[in-house]
């Protein structure tokens, strides 16, 4: 059995903040806003895996009025859900995500951005495409007011005869 699922996360720049994507610390000028670390890309690729098993949103289970969340690490929030993904019986088949900066350039990272996301998924690096673009300075991406994050991810269940 498969399922699908789909995340959008949006968060603003933080000028106090460092920036952390997919789990690194990029050397930027600016961070991002956020209750928890504001690491947009986990919390998209988290938003998915609870849409493909239908159980809502990040903010369901962690909620951003709870101080336990106050600065929290996304890879530990990430780690849950795959944990809850697990133990419903499934594993990731592949996911696809799109980081949107006019800056800085992520492509220098992508790749320890795959690997720190593939091991959190506990998946192989193949299973992970993860790609950057920028809004072609239109809007509050071209703007640099702050950076966006989209995914699909689709999962697998293997049928007990
Ligand atoms: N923050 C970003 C944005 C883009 N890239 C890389 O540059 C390529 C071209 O970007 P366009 O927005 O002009 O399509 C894109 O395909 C990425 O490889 C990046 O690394 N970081
Ligand atoms: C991660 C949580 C919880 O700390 O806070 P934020 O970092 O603000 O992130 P967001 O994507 O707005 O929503 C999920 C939150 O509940």
């Amino acid at each position: 059995m498969m399922r699908i699922g789909h995340g959008y996360d949006v968060h603003a720049f933080d000028q106090s903040r460092p920036l952390i994507i997919g789990g690194l610390e990029i050397p930027h000028d600016r961070g991002l806003k956020g209750h928890s670390d504001a690491d947009v890309l986990l919390h998209t690729i988290t938003d998915a895996i609870l849409g493909a098993l239908a159980l809502g949103d990040i903010g369901k289970f962690f909620p951003d009025t709870d101080a336990k969340y106050k600065d929290a690490d996304s890879k530990l929030l990430l780690s849950e859900v795959v944990d809850m993904m697990h133990s419903k019986g499934y594993e990731i088949g592949n996911i696809d995500a799109v980081v949107l900066a006019e800056r800085p350039k992520f492509r220098p990272y992508i790749d320890q951005m795959r690997e720190s996301v593939a091991s959190l998924l506990k998946t192989d690096l193949a299973n992970v495409n993860i790609k950057a673009t920028t809004s072609e300075k239109l809007g509050f991406i071209g703007r640099e007011e702050g950076i966006a994050s989209e995914a699909v991810v689709l999962l697998n269940k293997q049928e007990v005869n």
